[in-house]
């Protein structure tokens, strides 16, 4: 067995005449909390969009648990345990904090037409256990008095931290998350940085984040990609990339 989580290899996008991604390799270990970095548009969506098979990639290899999972939709990826978030929040606005929790959760809830029909005592105890286990999230990231409000209501910082939690009602092993610090204040950052980790520590799961905020990157990533123009430019631990030459040259000497 490989001792990799996540390992893609000679990854490739073309959108026409533009290769976006352009022979990126990666890897995450179990336990790990990687981050991919590099400048606007330089292909960090799109490397994740070809991960989570929103796109199929035009060239490469993406293993999962060491299944092939370049070719499959989403959806098969997700049944997997490999979940992410996306740049702009995504939630069911109009339901109710819990019930995007308890939406995530269909699948596993015990329904085919008849159970969900007559309520069977199967249907009922996976309909408490989703609800158990939605409450236990929302406790989880600070939003248990809010349950009963609609989702598109919240704050923004709380509107983030709810599709983190919609993401671990589902027990991913890898939970990708794209810019979640984004139009956070600097409070909202810090507990965030608390979270990814309690994550990690404590519920099994390995995290693969894009991120712009370098003080979070620098603190939290166990190792570190560097994309530039769609191309790896460095990657390793994060002093090894802080104090890459060319690293500074393309990205952080920017900011
Ligand atoms: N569906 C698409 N069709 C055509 N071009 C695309 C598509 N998606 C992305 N691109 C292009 O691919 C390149 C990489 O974009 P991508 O969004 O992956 O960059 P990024 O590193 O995530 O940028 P940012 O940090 O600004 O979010 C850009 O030139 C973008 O315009």
């Amino acid at each position: 067995m490989s001792e990799w989580l996540l390992e893609a290899d000679d990854l490739s996008m073309r959108f026409g005449g533009l290769l976006a991604v352009d022979q990126v390799a990666l890897k995450v270990r179990p336990g790990e909390i990687v981050s991919i970095i590099g400048p606007n548009g330089a292909g960090k969506t799109t490397v994740f969009n070809c991960l989570t098979g929103f796109y199929k990639p035009t060239g490469g290899v993406v293993q999962f648990k060491g299944k092939a999972i370049h070719q499959l939709p989403g959806f098969k990826i997700s049944r997997l345990g490999l979940v992410r978030t996306f740049q702009n929040v995504r939630l069911f606005k109009s339901m109710t904090v819990l019930e995007n929790l308890l939406v995530a959760q269909h699948r596993h809830l015990n329904t085919n037409l008849l159970s969900g029909l007559f309520k069977t005592p199967a249907f009922r105890r996976s309909e408490r256990k989703a609800l158990e286990q939605s409450e236990y999230w929302l406790d989880k990231v600070g939003l248990s008095e809010f349950a009963n409000r609609e989702a598109g209501n919240l704050a923004y910082g709380q509107q983030r931290r709810l599709e983190i939690a919609r993401c671990m009602v589902t027990r991913p092993e890898l939970l990708m998350l794209d810019e979640p610090a984004a139009g956070l204040n600097p409070n909202e950052t810090a507990e965030l940085n608390e979270l990814i980790s309690d994550l990690r520590d404590h519920h099994n799961v390995s995290v693969l984040l894009i991120e712009h905020d370098m003080k979070l990157v620098m603190e939290i990533s166990d190792r570190i990609y560097v994309i530039n123009q769609g191309r790896p430019l460095a990657s390793g631990v994060p002093d090894r990339v802080r104090s890459h030459p060319e690293v500074i040259k393309a990205y952080l000497g920017e900011s």
